[in-house]
């Protein structure tokens, strides 16, 4: 005799797939214990495993309170799939479940998605490297792929960590001196004494430890293109050197007599307006002319905050190519620190903290806990300033913050080590050591 208590029928999730299409069914503690597969094909396997909190597989407009409206009060809310990224928005409703007088969940219906506002035409692009959505970073692709076509000497200005050196790379790759050589020089990184020998050479005995004719950096760039990164932080003495090399095409190595002619194409970059340092007397007007024939801007990280996300998980697929673990997506909370931190170091610092976070997590999600400890200190009020203010929040107020308090506090918090000072800083070496100098602590 057939009996009202047979075990589930195979064809109840199909009959629900046929009437409602893809549909999470969700226990009263909000976490899903089936899905229909147009639900699984939507969202992925991963995301609709039976336990995965409602909140880690939508992202609801307005966080908790959304969850309450589309749950408890039975409103179409907009939701985000967390498995296909920001850009994607559906419309959500949920069907309360009940057997009698007694609450056994909800069905929640996934309505088409569509593009999420703001994104519309937004596509990514990737070029030489450098990955974006941001139409201010493709407007500059653009330029820099017309003036690569030219000999006009490219000032790049950006943020440590933004991709200067692979714009610099770009205008190298695409230029008609692609074959010939690219060399890139800090000249933060090195003494005075040193830079001008590195950067022109030197003749045997020219100075103590000579032992030896050298090059110099511009006659190796021969041909090709030469990147002076934080051009600012040339003495002046050597600036005027530089700019007679620049008009004569010719260097004198150090030690040396006669000119040497060069057939070079200088990009340079720097973190600082050069017409600030001009002002102030630190660099030379005519230099800065000179090398700054198309100046280039390359904006933060935190002015184009639709790239961090998608960016983070382009690292993350890097890690993976490699390391044993699969992330399948960010926590809520993960995301939204990611989001609304302010990236002193850029791109950099994402790679890196992408890194950290790959390797402390654990399992397929990746959560707010495996961001480095700076994620999880409290931010600074808004009036605070000075020593007062958190390690991070200090420098967010971009490249030129060299608050001497704050490099102190990184530098005793990583034990004098200066590699974990820079990583806590989010910023290289080379610029700790720069603003470590400018404070007075070479
Ligand atoms: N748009 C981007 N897409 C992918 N990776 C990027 C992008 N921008 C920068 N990066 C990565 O970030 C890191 C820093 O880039 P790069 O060295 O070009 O920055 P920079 O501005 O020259 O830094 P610094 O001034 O500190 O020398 C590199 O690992 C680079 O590959």
């Amino acid at each position: 005799m057939p009996t009202s208590r047979a075990l589930p029928s195979p064809l109840l999730l199909p009959a629900l797939e046929a009437l409602a299409g893809a549909v999470l069914l969700v226990d009263l503690q909000q976490r899903v214990t089936t899905a229909t597969p147009e639900a699984e094909a939507r969202l992925g396997p991963e995301a609709v495993r039976p336990g995965t909190p409602l909140a880690e597989v939508l992202s609801v407009s307005e966080g908790a309170r959304g969850l309450e409206a589309l749950l408890s009060q039975g409103r179409q809310v907009e939701a985000r799939p967390h498995a296909s990224g920001p850009s994607r928005v559906m419309r959500v409703r949920a069907v309360p479940l009940s057997q009698g007088a007694k609450r056994l969940g909800w069905a929640v219906l996934l309505g088409a998605e569509t593009e999420a506002e703001g994104t519309k035409g937004d596509a990514e692009e990737t070029f030489h490297g450098m990955w974006t959505r941001n139409p201010g970073m493709k407007r500059l692709f653009r330029i820099v792929e017309k003036v690569a076509r030219t000999e006009s000497s490219v000032l790049v200005r950006g943020e440590s960590g933004t991709g200067k050196e692979l714009v610099a790379n770009a205008l190298h790759a695409i230029s008609a001196r692609r074959k010939g050589p690219f060399r890139a020089i800090n000249c933060a990184a090195l003494p005075p004494s040193l830079l001008e020998s590195e950067l022109f050479g030197h003749v045997r005995g020219a100075f103590t430890g000579a032992v030896r004719d050298s090059p110099g950096h511009f006659r190796l760039a021969d041909g090709g293109t030469l990147f002076l990164d934080e051009v600012a932080e040339i003495p002046l003495e050597l600036q005027g050197k530089l700019l007679r090399v620049l008009e004569t095409r010719s260097i004198i190595p150090v030690g040396g007599r006669s000119p040497v002619p060069v057939n070079v194409r200088i990009v340079a970059a720097t973190h600082r307006p050069l017409r600030r340092e001009v002002e102030a007397g630190r660099f030379r007007a005519d230099l800065m002319y000179r090398l700054r024939v198309v100046p280039l801007f390359l904006p933060s990280l935190r002015e184009r905050r639709e790239d961090i996300l998608p960016l983070a998980r382009r690292f993350l697929n890097e890690l993976e190519q490699s390391g044993p673990r699969h992330v399948e997506r960010f926590s809520p909370g993960a995301r939204n620190l990611l989001e609304s931190h302010g990236w002193p170091g850029n791109v950099r610092e994402l790679r890196n903290v992408m890194e950290y976070a790959y390797v402390i997590g654990e399992g397929p999600v990746l959560h707010e806990a495996d961001l480095p400890p700076e994620f999880s200190e409290p931010r600074a009020p808004p009036e605070a300033t000075g020593s007062a203010r958190p390690l991070v929040a200090a420098l967010d107020t971009g490249g030129d913050d060299h608050d001497p308090a704050t490099l102190r506090a990184a530098l005793a918090r990583a034990g004098g080590n200066r590699t974990e000072a820079a990583r806590l800083l989010g910023i290289s070496r080379v610029t700790l050591w720069r603003r470590l100098r400018a404070a007075g602590n070479p």
